[in-house]
């Protein structure tokens, strides 16, 4: 009865819920059955895109085909009219073609999503709110306002009137970010936009040379683009290429440009020198930071040899020894074995560093046998306890008589179990085994206890997992299939070589047989002490439910005696 309305009171104290909310991982899914369905991997189911999906990556790298057309063809038709005449219709049916795009680009603006405390938010008022109420809507309502009404009254030679589509700008800068962290190779992107950025600047730099060329008067002194007159200088090609041609000149300062001849000349070269130092700082800064970028990336990767190297020589070793250590840093480059690896991923969540470490190297674990009954969840955890090591020809990994402080498997190459002469070849190892297990994991009756009880050699180079004792017994711990499975080769090792004490094995054995027996007595022992105990609850609960029905007859007949008027009677109620 208590135990109800416990129940009842528990049901009271929770909050009410409103119809249609819910609470924990079912309203998780629920809210998420009911919320519009985000674009899976961005693709436009409910027509909102995920900012961070493909399809909106897809969408703007196509944009920056208008925007680039604007920003590299409008100054070039607006200083050079004889393009713009010859090609009036071709350039009108671009132009509109691009203005479709940038109307359509306001359009996904409106679908595509945002996150919100990390979540994507797809509801379309507040995305529609939050895109009218930011920056980008006024750009990019402002670069296709139709000013190019403006024909009507200026005539089709004046382009220059469309010049408000340069302003979406911002979204070429953000296609290229996209793309810059997408690529597999940021470096030579990023070196292809400062070229790109170059030739725009040197691109505007010959169109306004040009167009100030045609404002001076064409041949009117040395330092203008030729007169028309002269063969070959009246055709659209030369006319560009010869002032791309001066506007390279004047940006890399390399070669002798005609001197200025009048303020308006002065004033353009002026402005194009300080361009050029500008462009030459921008540049030299970009390209040494895609160096160091460069290099940067190999450090992480790859130990630093020359801090070795220095310290070698430095403390006056073998040439000989000197050599291998070389050897193995070159032969760590070129095959591109990575030893750094945890430092490389260390900055990732740790769920998001176990998958990569997995996808990375659940192939090569999975051919280690004693693995191949475990679960995947155990491997996650195993391969970040994993380091790589590199052996080179000839080195030992282990010596016996060492004290084992962590045990290895094999990834790639061949290792072998040498006698004591170093030489002789007694077993050999390969790809899929491990070793160094026995001095790890106290086998009972082991006579070396926790020293190694082989030498083993590398044969040629090996690459090698590397895992300490703390993590194996940790995993062992989570795993003991694989516990019973090294233990059991262990032991027949130890047999076979006669380090195994089968006197302290049995010892151990009847001891552990004690041990149990004496638990399972305990066991027996506890379970007849509880059956007492309860049996005594059940005892007390009885004669308290009697004692209390006993009060409550009493107390009856103490109140009729007092209301049959007995006075004096009320203390002599028989108990
Ligand atoms: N002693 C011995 N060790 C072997 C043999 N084959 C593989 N090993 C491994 O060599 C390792 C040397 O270090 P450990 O004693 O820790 O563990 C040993 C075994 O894992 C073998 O035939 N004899």
């Amino acid at each position: 009865m208590q135990g109800l309305r416990r129940a009842l009171s528990r049901r009271r104290a929770q909050p009410q819920l409103q119809p249609g909310t819910a609470t924990g991982p079912d309203a998780t899914a629920e809210a998420g059955a009911r919320a519009p369905r985000a674009c899976g991997a961005g693709a436009p189911r409910s027509c909102i895109l995920d900012p961070s999906g493909d399809w909106y990556y897809w969408w703007i790298s196509g944009m920056v085909l208008p925007i680039m057309y604007n920003w590299i063809i409008l100054i070039c038709r607006s200083c050079f009219t004889d393009l713009q005449e010859q090609h009036a219709l071709v350039w009108l049916s671009l132009d509109y073609v691009c203005d479709a795009f940038y109307l359509l680009d306001i359009v996904v603006r409106f679908h595509t999503g945002f996150l919100q405390e990390g979540i994507l938010v797809q509801d379309r008022a507040q995305i529609r709110q939050r895109y009218l109420g930011s920056s980008s809507f006024i750009w990019d309502v402002a670069s296709v306002l139709p000013t190019d009404l403006l024909y009507l009254r200026l005539g089709l030679g004046v382009p220059v009137v469309r010049a408000n589509r340069c302003l979406r700008a911002p979204r070429l800068f953000e296609a290229f970010d996209r793309r810059e962290t997408r690529t597999g190779y940021p470096n030579a992107f990023r070196i292809a936009k400062l070229m790109l950025y170059v030739f725009v600047t040197i691109h505007w730099n010959a169109c306004l040379y040009f167009a100030l060329s045609t404002h001076l008067g064409l041949g009117a002194d040395a330092w203008v683009y030729p007169n028309a007159s002269r063969p070959g200088f009246d055709r659209p090609l030369r006319q560009y290429l010869y002032s791309f041609y001066f506007s390279t000149l004047i940006l890399t300062t390399v070669g002798d440009t005609p001197e200025p001849q009048r303020e308006e000349e002065f004033l353009f070269m002026i402005a194009g020198f300080l361009l050029a130092v500008l462009g030459f700082a921008t540049i030299m800064g970009s390209m040494s930071s895609v160096i160091s970028n460069m290099n940067a990336a190999d450090a992480a990767f790859y130990p630093d040899h020359d801090p070795v190297k220095h310290y070698l020589q430095t403390h006056g070793v073998s040439r000989r020894l000197t050599q291998r250590v070389t050897r193995w840093h070159q032969h760590l480059r070129a095959h591109k074995k990575l030893t750094e690896e945890r430092g490389v991923l260390r900055h990732l969540p740790a769920r998001l560093r176990a998958e990569v470490a997995a996808s990375v190297h659940m192939p090569a674990l999975s051919k280690v046998a004693l693995f191949q009954s475990c679960e995947r969840g155990v491997l996650e955890e195993l391969v970040l306890k994993l380091r790589p090591q590199v052996f080179s020809p000839g080195e030992f990994v282990c010596r016996k008589g060492d004290v084992g402080r962590e045990m290895y498997f094999i990834r790639e190459g061949q290792l072998a179990v040498v006698a004591d002469d170093g030489v002789t070849q007694l077993v050999t190892l390969g790809e899929g085994l491990y070793f160094g297990e026995i001095s790890l994991i106290n086998i009972t009756g082991n006579k070396s206890g926790n020293r190694r009880t082989a030498n083993i050699k590398s044969i040629g180079y090996s690459d090698l997992f590397c895992l300490s004792k703390e993590d194996l017994t940790e995993v062992l711990t989570e795993f003991p299939t694989a516990r019973a499975m090294m233990e059991a080769k262990g032991r027949e090792i130890l047999l076979r070589m006669d380090k195994l004490d089968v006197n302290a094995e049995a010892a151990a054995e009847a001891a552990a047989e004690e041990a149990e027996r004496r638990a399972q007595a305990l066991e027996e022992a506890l379970e007849g002490l509880q059956t007492r105990v309860a049996r005594l609850l059940a005892q007390l609960e009885s004669s308290a439910f009697k004692l209390a029905l006993r009060i409550e007859r009493l107390e009856c007949q103490l109140q009729l005696r007092s209301a049959a008027g007995e006075p004096g009677n009320s203390d002599r109620v028989a108990v």
